[in-house]
């Protein structure tokens, strides 16, 4: 059985059958994997020139394995048992999902919170070392987790230069700056970007150092490479990105659903390559990491995906054992209404995508995927046109930083409320108030809800679960993600995607700031500057923000998890 399977339904299997033979006829597959920069039209040629070399990382890695190796040792040997991984995006997120994978402990620290790095910085020092993974070397995020490490080991007496291994293009800012503070410096391929560098150095060092079997993960995208790089209609990742990019009219939210996968967390990793390299000239695909079945998702613009276990192959035909739909055949395929299964049901009224594959396979799959489906959507997989706007409007606020932000709207028990994006908030005057006004402006047959909570993932994560008591109000598609990390992930989509999102943002302030050091501002003034920038931008393309800030923490966040909850949301 191969460790790749891909099967579809409905409009997504009408999506196959309309574009897998053009895909085919026109070698899109070999020409990916022959880094062929003409792909995806003439504007997108410079920069995919340069962002094509993860096709060959299955083997061009290789050479890593080896360092990662007896650094892990090196380490050990100094009593390090802790790493911590300081990185936005594609500089986290698949670390992240190897090592939840590998069952393996990885402290991801992707948040400008003070309250979660002073968490970072003084937890267990002692057997700590740090990754710090930034491509650019100028994400302000990683550089001022850096600075906050490097004050903490100095004040421990630790020698940081046995304790940060650094992770970055050859000849970044942070490159030159590293080797001359004495760090260990482990250069990545810098002709791959980060949403697709899940197998370079950014994926490999950390997870590697963390015990995860990366050579493991190598020799599974090394298995399946030459059957993604096939122009073959059994091809699934030209099945999967055609079903992603193709359906008509086009099904534009990608609902992820684990159906019982052993990859965990993937959705995390798939919703940062997916939204940022689609989201863009007013079209893209928005990944909806979801709990719950499949079933659920009924609405006419939802593409379901179902991510199964690889040994579920009862459930999971290869595609080349299906053979591609016929208008005529596919009511012959329907099952009767007898042995209808919700998931026929969805299949039938929908569009319904299942996908069973090692880790190491998924990921190349995925790019792929990806990478085909933006040649079917028109646009450049491989930029992230509207992302410096939030980091310039951010790096704005900061120049005014401790100017207090614009007066709230009104102020209802520990939250203040602001409304951005248009006069839509009307009389409104308490929180539940806001949440429906806002949510009165959803299109209620293309519009998505985007929950972005700037708190502390760890500590205040049941907020997560309205996104489900949202969806199950409105029946729409309902994203949440924590700022700041959001906004290396699906901050694309929203800024550069179609304008039907409504945003609800969530801040608070810290328990305690936190100075960055070298710098004339802190970690609080860093992330208010975030939020207040991302929401601006918003704003600024039309699309309607509700901003609540928790005076109270934990009541004020009590307020809002029942405002978002209950019925009136
Ligand atoms: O690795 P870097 O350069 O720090 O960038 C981190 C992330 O920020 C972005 O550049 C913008 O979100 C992502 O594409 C990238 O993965």
């Amino acid at each position: 059985m191969s460790s790749l399977e891909v099967s579809a339904r409905g409009a997504a299997a009408d999506a196959i059958t309309a574009h897998v033979p053009t895909l085919v006829q026109d070698e899109v597959a070999s020409r990916i994997f022959a880094q062929d920069a003409t792909l995806w039209g003439k504007a997108a040629e410079e920069e995919a020139g340069k962002r094509l070399s993860w096709v060959g990382l299955p083997r061009s890695s290789r050479p890593l394995l080896g360092e990662i190796a007896a650094l892990r040792e090196e380490l050990r040997e100094d009593g390090v048992s802790r790493i911590v991984l300081c990185g936005m995006g594609g500089s986290s997120l698949a670390p992240e999902v190897i090592c939840a994978t590998a069952g393996v402990d990885i402290v991801v620290l992707d948040s400008s919170s003070p309250d979660v790095v002073r968490r970072a910085v003084t937890t267990h020092l002692d057997r700590t070392a740090v990754v710090v993974s930034s491509k650019s070397g100028s994400t302000v995020e990683t550089d001022s987790q850096r600075r906050a490490f490097e004050a903490a080991f100095a004040d421990a007496g630790i020698d940081a230069t046995r304790r940060i291994v650094v992770v970055t293009d050859p000849g970044s800012p942070l490159d030159a700056e590293a080797r001359g503070a004495g760090y260990r410096v482990i250069n990545a391929d810098p002709d791959v970007g980060g949403r697709y560098s899940a197998l370079t150095a950014f994926g490999l060092v950390p997870s590697g150092l963390a015990g995860a079997d990366i050579g493991a993960l190598l020799d599974d995208a090394e298995a399946v490479a030459d059957l993604l790089a096939a122009d073959d209609e059994g091809n699934p990742a030209l099945r999967l990105g055609a079903a992603m990019g193709g359906t008509k009219p086009l099904r534009d939210k990608l609902v992820l659903v684990d159906a019982g996968t052993e990859n965990v967390g993937f959705g995390a990793w798939a919703e940062q390559l997916i939204a940022e390299s689609t989201g863009k000239d007013g079209t893209g695909i928005l990944p909806v990491v979801a709990d719950g079945e499949a079933p659920d998702h009924t609405y006419e613009d939802a593409n379901v995906v179902r991510l199964v276990a690889s040994t579920e192959d009862d459930d999971v035909e290869t595609l080349a054992d299906q053979p591609p739909r016929h208008p005529d055949s596919i009511a012959a395929e329907q099952p009767g209404p007898a042995d209808e299964t919700r998931e026929d049901k969805a299949a039938e009224s929908g569009s319904l995508i299942t996908v069973a594959g090692t880790l190491g396979a998924q990921l190349l799959l995925w790019e792929v995927a990806t990478a085909v489906a933006g040649r079917l959507l028109g646009i450049n997989p491989f930029d992230q046109p509207d992302v410096e706007s939030a980091k310039k409007a951010a790096r704005g606020l900061l120049d005014q930083a401790g100017s207090s932000a614009e007066e709230p709207a009104f102020v209802d028990g520990s939250v203040e409320v602001r409304a951005l994006g248009g006069d839509w908030l009307g009389d409104a005057h308490t929180l539940p108030g806001a949440v429906s006004a806002l949510l009165e402006q959803l299109d209620d047959t293309s519009g998505y809800v985007a929950v972005m909570a700037y708190l502390d993932r760890e500590e205040d994560a049941d907020l997560e679960q309205v996104a489900r008591t949202l969806f199950d109000h409105t029946g729409r598609p309902v994203t949440f993600g924590w700022g700041p990390r959001f906004l290396h992930s699906t901050g694309q989509y929203h800024k550069g995607g179609p304008a039907n999102g409504v945003f609800i943002q969530v801040t608070a302030d810290p328990e305690e700031d936190l100075a960055v050091p070298g710098r004339e501002f802190t970690f609080g003034d860093f992330i208010a500057a975030q939020a207040g920038g991302d929401a601006q931008v918003l704003a600024e393309h039309g699309r309607p923000v509700l901003r609540l800030h928790l005076t109270n923490h934990h009541r004020g966040l009590s307020q809002v998890r029942s405002a978002l909850s209950t019925s009136g949301a």
